[in-house]
Formats: structure tokens, sequence, C-alpha cells
């Protein structure tokens, strides 16, 4: 069986299940549509032909959405829709080389602590243990010299962690609030959101298994004051059956729409499987400004 070297370097890496599959079933001479779209579940009644030949998506929103017959998001609440093509765009900026280095830049708790530099900033923020530190090391599944720290104790992250994508961006881990935050959470996390003239997006964690609790609205009532671009994830979705998954996502709609500073589009992903990680890699590498998606309203004009 002859397999390309661009499939062959997705297959090394099991936590990347969905992208393999897919380049590899490219190499089988399978009649993928490049030109698909994955975010529109629900203009998707005739879904893309790859994801209709092979029951996987890169949006889990669509598997999720296969469960109900009525839309779970409408379609003018999705504008972040890439093809296929353009998520593995995305991706490859998450491949380190010798050129391009994906490393822990550094540690900081106070503003006067942060690093200096040009780099667009993504900043994950959430509830202690739902998922940051284990999302960003998904994200930098191929880089595991970043050495990005993952523990079952709620509050194990207490500084502020730095990772650079080569010169190209850097990825901000913050310490969880609610339960075991530290004491000096407000001045370091707010210090660091409010000082940052780099921030290009926040990555604003709610546990899938759990759905929106009172804790995560008080965060979230912290963002819009903030008045700061955001985007929600639900994260451990391989945790939870179907029904369950689907009412926390319901739980996540009832407030989005109250929600102006957050993007309507919620993504959702497991860091323990990789699904849904690679477009929210394309996500990323769209909001810092290395990867040119339109969207659904630039597409409108
Ligand atoms: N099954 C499953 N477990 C996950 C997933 N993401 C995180 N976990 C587990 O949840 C626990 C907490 O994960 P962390 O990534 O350390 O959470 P955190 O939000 O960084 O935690 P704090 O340091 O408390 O802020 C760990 O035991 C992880 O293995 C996921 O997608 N699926």
């Amino acid at each position: 069986m002859k397999v390309c070297s661009r499939c062959y370097g997705l297959l090394q890496n099991r936590r990347r299940p969905l992208l393999a599959r897919m380049f590899h079933s490219l190499s089988q001479g399978s009649s993928f549509n490049k030109h698909s779209t994955h975010g529109n579940i629900n203009s998707g009644i005739t879904p893309p032909k790859f994801i209709s030949q092979h029951t996987i998506s890169l949006n889990p929103l669509q598997n999720l959405q296969k469960h109900v017959s009525v839309p779970i998001l409408p379609a003018d609440k999705i504008s972040f829709s890439p093809t296929e093509d353009q998520i593995y765009q995305g991706h490859k900026l998450f491949i380190p080389s010798v050129t391009h280095k994906i490393e822990h830049l550094k540690s900081a708790v106070y503003e006067d602590q942060l690093p200096e530099h040009d780099l667009p900033e993504v900043a994950f923020i959430g509830r202690s243990n739902v998922g940051k530190s284990s999302l960003i090391k998904a994200i930098l599944g191929e880089a595991p010299e970043a050495r990005v720290r993952v523990s079952k104790t709620p509050g194990h992250t207490k500084v502020l962690n730095f990772f650079t994508v080569g010169k190209q961006l850097c990825l901000v881990d913050m310490p969880g609030y609610g339960f075991h935050m530290p004491e000096h959470y407000e001045k370091s996390v707010e210090g660091f959101l409010s000082s940052r003239k780099k921030l290009s997006r926040v990555i604003f964690l709610v546990d899938g298994t759990v759905g929106v609790t009172p804790t995560d609205v008080t965060g979230l009532n912290m963002m819009e004051e903030m008045s700061l671009p955001y985007i929600i994830v639900l994260t451990k979705i391989d945790k939870s059956k179907p029904a369950v998954l689907l009412k926390n996502f319901m739980s996540v709609r009832k407030y989005i729409d109250q929600l102006p500073a957050c993007l309507q589009q919620p993504f959702l992903v497991s860091s323990l499987t990789g699904e849904g990680v690679e477009l929210l890699q394309a996500f990323i590498a769209h909001v810092t400004g290395h990867l040119d998606v339109r969207t659904s309203e630039e597409h409108n004009h």
C-alpha cells in the first residue's frame, strides 16, 4: 500500500485520527470533494461527499446534528466554515520544524513578568479542570517538546504559560477560576486580559459533560465586561453520550444570544480523541492572520 509523505506524517500522530484518515483516503483515490465545507450543518442537507462516504466529520457538530432532525445551530450563526484543504493548511502551522520551533516561552504571574513580543496571542480561559492545558497539549500535539502539563488535580495551573508557535503566534494557558483558583487570579488573569495589545482571541472553555454552570456565567460576564472577542469551546466530548452533549450544547446556545462579544458558533472538542482539534487549529490560524478563510458574512458582501 502506497502512502504519500503527507499522509505518513499524519498517520504517525494517533491524536489526529480524523485528518489522518481523511488524507489517507485521498491517497487511496476516494472521490473526496476538496471544496466541501464543514461548519454548515444546517445547509448540509446533502452532506459533503467525503463525510457521507466516511461518516466522520472534522466538525463534531456535524456528528451531533445526526442525532436530531431539527437544526441544533441555525445556518446564520455559522460564520467559520473552512474547506478540508484549509483545515489542513491550518493544521500544518502546528507542525514544528528546525526553522519553526514550537516551545514553552515562559511562565508569568503579574503584568511586569509578561513576555514582550509582537506575536498575536490566543488565550485559554475556563473553570479549574475544564481541560485548558489538555486542549493546548492537543493543539500542540505534534510538538511534545513544548511540554504542556496536564493534571487530574483541579487548580494545577497556577501561572500564565506562554507557548510560541514559530514566529507566528503565541498560545496562553491561564489558571482556572472557581474552586482551587490561585489567590492572585484576578490580578494575574484580568491584568493579562486587559493589558495585551495583540490578543487576537480568547477561547472560553465549558465542560461538555456538565454544560454552562453558574461559575461559567460569572466568567462569561467578565468576558462581556471586558469586550474582548472570544469563542466558546465545549470540552471532553468523548465522555458524554450524544443526548447529554446535546443538552449541554443547548445550555451554551441559551446564553450565546446574549453574548455580543462571543462568536455565535460554539466549537466542540475532545483532547483525548483529537475530535474537533484540527478545526480549532484552523480557527486559531485564521484569527492570527495565517489562514485566509472567508467567513459567511464576508461571502455575503
Ligand atoms: N476524557 C477526557 N478527559 C479530558 C479531556 N480534556 C481534559 N481531560 C481531563 O481533565 C482533567 C483536567 O484537565 P486539564 O487540562 O489539566 O484541565 P485545566 O483546565 O488545565 O485545569 P486547571 O489546571 O485546574 O486549570 C485531566 O484529568 C484531563 O486528563 C478530554 O477531552 N477528554
